[in-house]
């Protein structure tokens, strides 16, 4: 049985559910590297990773692990480090996995660098891949090195079919879609009568939203997504050229007040508007969608009133949609609808993307 060697950058809600059964060598969280002795033989034992899981759901540190066995615990700087020795030694030789399920774009630097070194990357981070167009550019130098299914539309098939359909010499002249599986729900929610603030709660403990919300209410993930598809597109654009539309007010952002104090303050503050919002809407039989576009040189995403039954009006809960039109799909769109977030989905195509880059490495 061919044995697939993997790094797990990030322990949260996604890195959790990947009940991985591959040889994971070692695995970060913010502040720590939790990594084999030996990385050529050993592997985290089942056992060891269920007490990781445990341990990261409880919201302590990879570092307050008690019994470690064959494994040592590596800090900050020192963490990084480490990861780059262990990229070095696996590598070019077994195609050694980066899984970046991280929020950070901190790992931009690390990811780069395991590309130097033969390394395969994994992400559900959607930040590497939104930085400057330079830096997605040397992430998506060899195409085979790379998978991001994830970042877009969580499991669903959004990137492959892209891919597919572009490699197939048919040219993509626009994509429409419902991208953001938290706005998807709380609109939904909203319609059926809830209050704001209750649902954005809902929305963060089913695992739908960002580790901050304000990432999804602001816009930010959604232009995120917009932006890694627009680039696969060819697209030469950065973040700051695409205009987001907000739910919540400059006052209320990261600069200014703390995401404990967000949700628990500053949330409820917002009801009445959103909930006017809604109503207006419904008022005349329509429903506010956070949707996205993507056609020749343009890339926009915002609130907007579409009627009910649309396709993009009839999506309920998270369940995302993306329109893909091109000279093959013009009248009748390649479509692609359903869950759109949750841990266990966009684990499920963290987990897929890995298989798939093992082709290489036969
Ligand atoms: N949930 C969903 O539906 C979807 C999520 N995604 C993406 O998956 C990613 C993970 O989301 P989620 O699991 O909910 O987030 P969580 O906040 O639950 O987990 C993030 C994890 O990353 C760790 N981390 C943070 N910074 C670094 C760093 N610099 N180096 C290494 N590890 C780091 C955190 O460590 P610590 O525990 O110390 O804080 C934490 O373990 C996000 O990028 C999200 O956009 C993509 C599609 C859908
Ligand atoms: N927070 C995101 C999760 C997937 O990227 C969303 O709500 O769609």
């Amino acid at each position: 049985m061919k044995s697939i060697p993997v790094l797990l950058i990030g322990c949260g809600g996604v890195g959790r559910q990947l009940g991985i059964a591959l040889r994971v060598v070692g695995i970060c969280d913010s502040r720590s590297l939790l990594a084999v002795n030996d990385i050529v033989n050993l592997e985290l034992k089942d056992d060891l990773l269920k007490e990781i899981c445990k341990i990261k759901s409880s919201g302590s540190s990879l570092s307050s692990l008690m019994d470690l066995g064959q494994c040592q615990i590596f800090k900050d700087s020192e963490a990084r480090k480490k990861v780059i020795d262990i990229a070095s030694l696996l590598g070019r030789s077994t195609g050694l996995v980066l899984a970046d399920c991280s929020a950070s774009s901190e790992t931009l630097e690390l990811l780069k660098q395991g590309i130097d070194l033969g390394c395969c990357i994994v992400l559900a981070n959607k930040k590497p891949l939104t930085s400057k167009i330079e830096e997605f550019d040397k992430l998506t130098s060899d195409f085979r090195h790379i998978r991001f299914e994830s970042t877009v539309g969580a499991g669903l098939p959004v990137i492959a079919s892209i891919t597919r359909v572009l490699s197939s010499g048919d040219p993509i002249c626009r994509i429409i879609g419902s991208l953001s599986g938290t706005l998807g729900y709380v609109m939904s929610e909203l319609e059926d009568g809830k209050v704001f603030s209750f649902v954005v709660k809902e929305a963060k403990r089913l695992g739908y939203t960002e580790p901050d919300p304000r990432d999804d209410l602001g816009g930010m993930d959604v232009a995120r997504k917009a932006l890694i598809l627009a680039r696969l597109l060819g697209q030469r654009i950065n973040l700051e050229d695409i205009k987001v539309d907000s739910l919540y007010p400059d006052n209320m952002g990261p600069k200014s007040i703390s995401v404990d104090d967000f949700i628990n303050h500053g949330l409820p503050l917002l009801d009445k508007e959103v909930g006017e919002k809604v109503a207006v809407a419904a008022s005349k039989g329509n429903v506010l969608r956070y949707v996205c576009m993507i056609e020749g040189s343009r890339c926009q995403v915002g609130l907007q009133e579409l009627p009910m039954d649309c396709p993009l009006g009839r999506l309920r809960g998270s369940d995302n949609v993306v329109e893909i039109y091109s000279r093959c799909y013009k009248n009748s769109p390649l479509v692609i609808q359903g869950a759109g977030a949750g841990n266990d989905t966009t684990a499920a195509g963290v987990l897929a993307d890995i298989v798939d880059l093992q082709d290489l490495f036969k």
